[in-house]
């Protein structure tokens, strides 16, 4: 039998996922071990109450409360306690005594990721953080090292399960919203906070994410333009599902090139149409999925579990392999700190087209009035389709679907849409996305 020489490895944290991390470092001890060439060995974990029940039966003993206190000394710290402190200043500790780090904190990477891949580089240490984005799947690697010879050009992902469920439940059985929701918080799919899903910053914090590993350059969260799904309807859902699409929460990363022909980035979030034979459609009830454009490897889309306990482990477990092979080979850890710089670029400069519904009066000649006001803005129309509704006077209902233009010039145009006297209300302004 080999005799490994053993890795400390200390974990903050013993919830939904810090369980199921102590539970594979256990029991999948020898194959881990002949993978690494050295052992996993659990110095401690680290919790707020140490006497608490586990979802995984633990050694009583490795139980502490003194999270400062197990980092020193360790060789990988794994933080799985969520939230912006204490798990900074512990991280910070860790990289600072010599240890390579592992996170699933997507809040923390979003707020402070630059600064801590500064600290990791400064003194050679690795800090990985895969399972902060779309948890099980494979992503932030792909982006960050299979892809580093290509030049990516787009992400674009449904990186938030319960909304993505809750869309879902609207477009596939009819749920009302309210009804949709109240499923997804029973099955526990919410944050504690449901607005941090519903209103979109769960999505933002991931984009940030995504957008500075694909993108290679520091994109700060405040700077993702972000809408969330609060206010989509059935109507909307029907609306879309005639025409062909369904709507999804998209988080969006792409080099762009703005009206001054600068080149940049944009980080966006927002409910999209989506054709539905785009892969991005076929994502059901509460999984991820991200696909990715490059310019040499074209299309690519990984899929899988965005949350649970053993699939955000699985993920997490992986970096801890990878930081684990490093003791054993030597050298400078990954930190993913952010050279390129790029510009970041306000959703404005975005290409996209509209899906826009308005209730108009019923009158002839409005329908080339309201042209007139699209070709005020340089806006192109693709299609347009009218209904009346039984007993509806002197009001049609209009969708409207425009080509591809600048989003500052279509926001302009539903300005002017809103302000004529032709239009009672703009009932829905939806982007399509995916579908050039
Ligand atoms: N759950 C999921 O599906 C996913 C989670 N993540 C991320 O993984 C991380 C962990 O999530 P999850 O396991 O769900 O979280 P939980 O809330 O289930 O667990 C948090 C753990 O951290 C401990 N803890 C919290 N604060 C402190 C503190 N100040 N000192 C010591 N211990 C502390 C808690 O201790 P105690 O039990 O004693 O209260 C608990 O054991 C988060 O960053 C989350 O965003 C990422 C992807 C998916
Ligand atoms: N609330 C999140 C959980 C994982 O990050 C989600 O719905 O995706």
């Amino acid at each position: 039998m080999n005799e490994y020489r053993d890795l400390r490895v200390a974990l903050l944290g013993c919830g939904s996922v810090g369980a199921q991390v102590a539970r594979l470092i256990i029991e999948h001890g020898d194959e881990l071990a002949a993978r690494i060439g050295a052992r996993l060995t659990l110095s401690g974990i680290a919790v707020r109450d140490t006497t608490a029940k586990r979802d995984v039966d633990l050694p009583q003993e490795l139980f502490t409360s003194d999270a400062e206190r197990l980092v020193q000394g360790s060789d990988i710290v794994i933080e799985l306690m969520g939230g912006i402190e204490p798990a900074k200043t512990l991280i910070l500790q860790a990289l600072q005594g010599g240890a390579d780090v592992v996170t699933a904190n997507k809040a923390l990477i979003a707020a402070h990721g630059p600064e801590l891949a500064e600290a990791a580089e400064q003194v050679g240490a690795q800090l990985s953080y895969e399972a902060s984005v779309a948890a099980a799947i494979p992503i932030l690697r792909p982006l960050r090292e299979s892809l580093a010879g290509d030049h990516i050009t787009r992400v674009m992902g449904i990186v938030n399960g319960s909304t993505n469920y809750i869309l879902d439940r609207m477009d596939r059985f009819g749920d009302s919203s309210e009804d949709a929701m109240r499923v997804a918080s029973e099955l526990g799919y919410l944050e504690a906070d449901p607005t941090l899903d519903v209103e979109g910053y769960d999505a933002a914090q991931k984009a940030t994410i995504l957008a500075s590993i694909a993108f290679h350059t520091e994109v700060p969260v405040d700077a993702v333009y972000r809408e969330g799904i609060a206010n989509i309807t059935l109507e909307q859902i029907e609306t879309a599902k005639q025409a062909g699409y369904v709507i999804k929460l998209l988080a969006i990363a792409e080099r762009i090139t703005s009206a001054d022909g600068e080149h940049g980035v944009s980080a966006r979030v927002y409910p999209a149409l989506i054709r539905r034979d785009h892969p991005l459609a076929a994502v059901y009830g509460g999984k991820n999925a991200v696909f990715v454009e490059a310019e040499a490897a074209g299309e690519l889309m990984f899929y899988g579990a965005g949350a649970g306990g053993a699939e955000t482990a699985s993920a997490v477990l992986g970096d801890v392999v990878s930081a684990a092979r490093r003791h054993v080979v030597g050298g400078p850890g990954i930190a993913g700190s952010l050279h390129a710089g790029l510009t970041i670029l306000p959703v404005g400069e975005v290409n996209t087209s509209y899906q826009v519904m308005l209730e108009v009066q019923d009158q002839p000649g409005v329908l080339a009035r309201i042209a007139g006001i699209l070709a005020e803005h340089g806006v192109s129309a693709a299609s347009v389709k009218q209904s009346i509704a039984d007993g509806a006077h002197e009001r049609a209902s209009l969708v409207i679907g425009t080509h591809i233009g600048r989003e500052s010039d279509l926001a302009a145009m539903v300005d002017s849409l809103r302000a004529s006297d032709l239009v009672h209300e703009v009932t829905s302004v939806l982007r399509l996305e995916g579908n050039e």
